[in-house]
């Protein structure tokens, strides 16, 4: 576990209702730099909304939340957001391409529109990207001629253009045909192993195993149970951690 000065992502009693219905009641996290956290729980716990309120998409009601040294919580325009969105990429279900651009062309696009880098130098930097996410070859074509695991994996490789410190990654596999998750999950193993700090809600048990630092269980807005992999899926200590994995593994 590390400890709060260490930790790249904090989270601190953070509150946040929609309406009368409170979805988050008090959330309570910290991801150190390197770390691979994954958030499990059943549908509607909360999970995709911890995620959003950490780059700051959602605004909270009550807490603290820090990213590097952007304290999250206080930030309010677009304007003042901007730095955070830089640090922080976020990697959604829907892959969210522009269909008449190239794939190559997506992921050059937002560092050199928003970042003003040498459109060159991002030119090989996508095209070293999209190698690393095994999509070499593929730079020319179109993302309607992609299989949804690779057009997934055009998204991965368009957050990293950003350089970001931490990625974000919403239930990416949820809508990919069976064959194709598993060149998806491979793609985030390898950043995993490479050091990128990462918070993941998956329904992958599998994947959270073998793959995560840490496991959060989260349950009606709050994180019930939080361990190493093994820790949690092996033994864990609430009735209600044990319940869910009952049901799902
Ligand atoms: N923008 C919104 N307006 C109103 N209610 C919302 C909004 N976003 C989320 N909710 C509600 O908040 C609760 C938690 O949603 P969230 O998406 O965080 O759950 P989840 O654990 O990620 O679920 P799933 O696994 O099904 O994606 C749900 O009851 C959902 O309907």
């Amino acid at each position: 576990m590390t400890s709060r000065s260490e930790a790249l992502i904090e989270l601190d009693g953070v509150r946040k209702s929609f309406g009368d219905t409170e979805v988050l009641k008090g959330i309570s996290l910290n991801v150190g730099k390197g770390e691979a956290v994954c958030v499990i729980g059943p549908s509607g716990s909360g999970k995709s909304t911890i995620l959003r309120t950490i780059n700051g998409l959602l605004p909270v009601d009550e807490g603290f939340i820090r990213v590097g040294e952007h304290r999250v919580h206080e930030l309010r325009s677009d304007r003042e957001m901007r730095p955070l969105r830089r640090q922080v990429a976020m990697v959604f279900q829907q892959y969210n391409l522009f269909p008449h651009r190239t794939v190559l062309e997506n992921v050059a696009m937002a560092p050199v529109q928003v970042l003003g880098h040498d459109p060159e130098e991002v030119r090989e930097r996508a095209v070293r990207l999209l190698a690393k996410v095994h999509l070499d070859g593929k730079e020319s074509r179109y993302p309607g001629e992609l299989s949804g695991g690779q057009q997934q994996r055009v998204a991965i490789a368009r957050a990293l253009a950003m350089q970001p410190e931490v990625i974000l990654f919403d239930e990416v596999t949820a809508a990919l045909d069976p064959e194709t998750v598993k060149g998806v999950l491979e793609t985030i193993r390898e950043l995993v192993v490479e050091g990128m700090t990462c918070v993941l809600v998956t329904h992958e048990m599998r994947f959270a195993r073998e793959v995560s630092h840490r496991v959060c269980f989260t349950d009606h807005g709050r994180i019930v149970e939080s361990a190493p992999p093994a820790e949690l899926f092996d033994a864990p200590q609430d009735p209600r951690t044990r319940e869910f994995l009952a049901q799902v593994l």
